[in-house]
Order: structure tokens, then sequence, then C-alpha cells
């Protein structure tokens, strides 16, 4: 493309005009030029919306709906869960918030029955499936051909509020087992949950003790930008993990209306008093100054990250065998080869093994047609035997019925001769 010229007025040394020395250079009232593109920018990201993934584990009851409420100001409805499940789960719910005309479309996934089971791992499984589903949701419409990320809504977990039971010891196994199982997938932000139930010593020694354990495990935590001061202060300041305190409650205060928890013992604790909690800490860095750095740390390090892990795992790598960088198309021909060769060298050894079956097969067949064959022989010799047997049997039989017909005969003969000799010997007696 070719270059236009600019409208810089930068001077040339030596080459002033004395005739335009007298000019008056005036400052322009309005924005021209490409000095306006940050208000481009701003107008069209409200005009498209702003949207926020928020996932809260917590034990049941912890106070997760309550400091949600009071970080946006608003009574989203949930229905309060029991300490009876067999297994964890997690409730989506997607909220259309507006704060002067800036919309926000904000997702609260919440665990449900969170450490309630015995079976630890249980508890912190379905969390990390969770994660990675929306990860795999994204990178599947990323593969697409046909893509629609302009209007694709993006579920992926910018940040995972983790509500720590306010023991003041220290953080409990299945804290650990969890954040270590997430923190490669999502920015995490310890929270100590209904901080009101410590003493300001306890609360501290309780933080310090949480941000050693988790040092000591190696789970690694969201750290706040640093080209913001504020922001920057908090990572190294001791004020990790923030003590929240969470309430609807209006109460008045001299003049002023203030949200807080009022005790029956009459005090009240303030819920954005910075001398009483991290309350306000947490929400001006999670929403004023953060927001955006944590979706680009969940797109840049955390979905990144999923994306590389699941293409190696298809096969596909930036680099050959022989270090040497390779392009998708390469490394697609050479995955297609490799499947080809794959299939050719199965279907050799799907022959070879057909054809030794059929050898072997065969050779059992030949065994059995011989033993048949054999066992054939066998039965026709005793067949003939016993025909021969017969045979002989017969002939005995037909001789002896010969010799009986000839006795027959000659008994009969002999008897006539006596009857006949009877008679002449009677003829003579008269
Ligand atoms: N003392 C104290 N109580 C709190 C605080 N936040 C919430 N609660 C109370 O704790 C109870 C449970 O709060 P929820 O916000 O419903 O807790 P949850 O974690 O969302 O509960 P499930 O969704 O049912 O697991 C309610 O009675 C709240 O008023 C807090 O900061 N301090």
């Amino acid at each position: 493309m070719a270059e236009k010229p600019t409208n810089t007025s930068v001077p040339i040394p030596g080459s002033e005009d004395p005739q335009k020395e007298n000019i008056r250079c005036l400052s322009t009232l309005g924005h021209f030029g490409f000095e306006c593109l940050p208000t481009q920018l701003v107008n069209k990201s409200i005009q498209k919306g702003f949207s926020f993934n928020i996932l809260c584990v917590g034990e049941t009851g912890i106070g997760k709906t309550t400091l949600i409420n009071t970080l946006f100001n608003t009574n989203l409805k949930e229905t309060k869960s029991s300490h009876f499940y067999s297994k964890v789960g997690l409730t989506v719910k997607t909220y259309e918030l507006l704060e002067r005309n800036i919309p926000l479309r904000l997702t609260v996934v919440k665990t449900v029955g969170y450490g309630d089971q015995i079976n630890k791992e249980a508890s912190y499984q379905p969390v990390v499936d969770y994660l990675d589903a929306q990860f795999e949701a994204y990178l599947q419409e990323e593969l697409k051909i046909k893509r629609s990320l302009a209007d694709y809504h993006d579920s992926r977990i910018h940040v995972c509020l983790y509500f720590i039971t306010p023991t003041g010891h220290s953080l409990k196994s299945l804290d650990l087992l969890t954040m270590k199982s997430i923190d490669r997938r999502v920015n995490i932000i310890p929270l100590i949950a209904k901080a009101d139930s410590l003493s300001k010593n306890d609360l501290q020694r309780f933080k310090n003790n949480i941000m050693s354990e988790l040092n000591s495990n190696g789970i690694q935590i969201y750290q706040f930008q640093v080209d913001d001061e504020a922001s920057a202060q908090v990572n190294s300041s001791g004020l990790l993990p923030f003590a929240v305190v969470g309430s609807m409650e209006e109460v008045k205060v001299g003049k002023r209306m203030v949200r807080g928890r009022h005790y029956p013992w009459g005090v009240l604790q303030e819920v954005e008093n910075e001398n009483h909690c991290d309350f306000v800490k947490l929400r001006d860095l999670l929403l004023s100054t953060n927001m955006e750095d944590l979706k680009d740390q969940t797109h840049t390090q955390h979905y990144e990250c999923y994306r590389s892990n699941r293409l190696q795992k298809l096969g596909f790598s930036d680099t050959g065998p022989d270090n040497r960088p390779v392009s998708f198309q390469e490394m697609y021909e050479a995955k297609r080869r490799e499947f080809h060769n794959q299939c050719q060298k199965e279907e050799e050894e799907l022959k070879q093994t057909f054809m030794q079956r059929v050898k072997e097969k065969e050779l059992t067949f030949k065994d059995a047609e011989k033993e048949l064959q054999d066992k054939f022989e066998h039965l026709k010799r005793i067949q003939q035997e016993e025909i021969l047997k017969l045979e002989e049997e017969r002939r005995k039989l037909e001789e002896q019925i010969i010799d009986f017909y000839k006795m027959k005969a000659a008994s009969e003969s002999a008897q006539a001769q006596v009857c006949t000799n009877i008679k002449k010997d009677k003829d003579r007696k008269k």
C-alpha cells in the first residue's frame, strides 16, 4: 500500500521561512484525524457491550451470592443450596447489567455442595472439567472453517474468586488441592470470606499463613498488573488474600446510608469502609482497574496454554524433529503421510494375522479331516468284520436248517414206515 503524506510539521533545520515566523498557532477545539481512534474504540465497545465471567468457588453458605450482589450492587436471584449433595455441581447464570449506560453481560458460575463430600477429588474435578470445557468450546469455534467469533458467547472464566473459610488457622487440604489443579487454567483471587468473624490480629496472621502456604505449595495466584500503581502494590503489600464482608443491608450512619452488617451487640461492620475490610480494594481492582487485564490473561496465558497442550496432544508442533520450523501445511502433510503409513502398516499386519489364522485353521481342519478319515476307516473295518461274522453265522444257520430238514424228512419217512408196518401187522392178525 502506498504511504500517504503526513501532515506533521517538523521544521527542517536551517529552512525556517522568515515570513512565517509571525504566524499564530491556534490549538484546535475539537478532535481530528487519528487522535480520535480511542473514541472510536470506546464507542464500538459500548455498542458491542462488555462481558465478564466469574467463577465463585467456596463451601456451601460461605457468602458467595452475597458478595457478588454487594460487588455489583444488585440482587441476583439465587436459591440456597443444601449440604447434602452427593457430588459437587456448578450453577451457571448470566445477567444483563447496566451501569451509566454501560452494558455488562455478567456470567456467574457458582459451586454447589463444595466441600460437603468425603472424597476430595470429587470436589475439585467438576471445577477443572468446567474450565476445560469452556476452553474446548472456544477452541472448537476457532478451528471451524466458518467462524463467528465476533458474536460468539465466550464462556471462558476470567476470574475465580476463591472463598477461604475464616478458620483463622490455615488453608484446608481441599483448598490447596483445588487451587493447585486450577491455577494454570484461571486467574485465582483468594478471598477470606466472612472476614468480620476474625479479629484484626488474627486476620493478619491468617493472611500471612495463607500466603506462605500458597507459596510453599507452588500455587500461582493472579498477579495484579504492575503498570497501575495501586494494583502493583497489592502483589507485595501483604494485602492478599482480600478479607471481605458482604451485605446488601443498608444502615444509617450519621446522615448517610451505608451497606453493612449489624450485630446483635450493636457494632456495625461497614462493607465499604477500608478500615473494616478489603471489599472496596477488591471491587476497585476487580472491576475498575483489572477487568480487561483479567480477560487478557485468560486469553493470552490460560487459553493459550490449554490450546498448545491440546494441539500438541493431537500431534501438532511448531518445529519438526530436526528443530526446523514447520508450517501448518507441512505439518498437515506430514501427519497425513504418517496416518497413511500407519494405515498401511496396520492393514499389512491385519493381512499377516489373517493369513496366519487361515493357515492355522487349515491345519486344524486337515487334522480334523484326518482324524475323521481314520475314524471312518476304523468303523468301516469293524463293519466289514461284523458282516463277515454275520455271513459266517448265516452260513452256519443255513447248514443247520438243511440238516434239520434232512432229519425231518428222515424222521417222517421212518414214521411212515412204522405206520405201514403197524397196518400190515393189523391186517395180518385179522
Ligand atoms: N457474618 C457474615 N455473614 C455473611 C457474610 N456474607 C454472607 N453472610 C451470610 O451467610 C449466609 C449465606 O450467604 P450466601 O451468600 O447465601 O452464601 P452462598 O455461599 O452463596 O450459599 P450457597 O449458594 O447456598 O452455597 C447468609 O445468611 C448471609 O447473610 C459476611 O461477610 N459475614
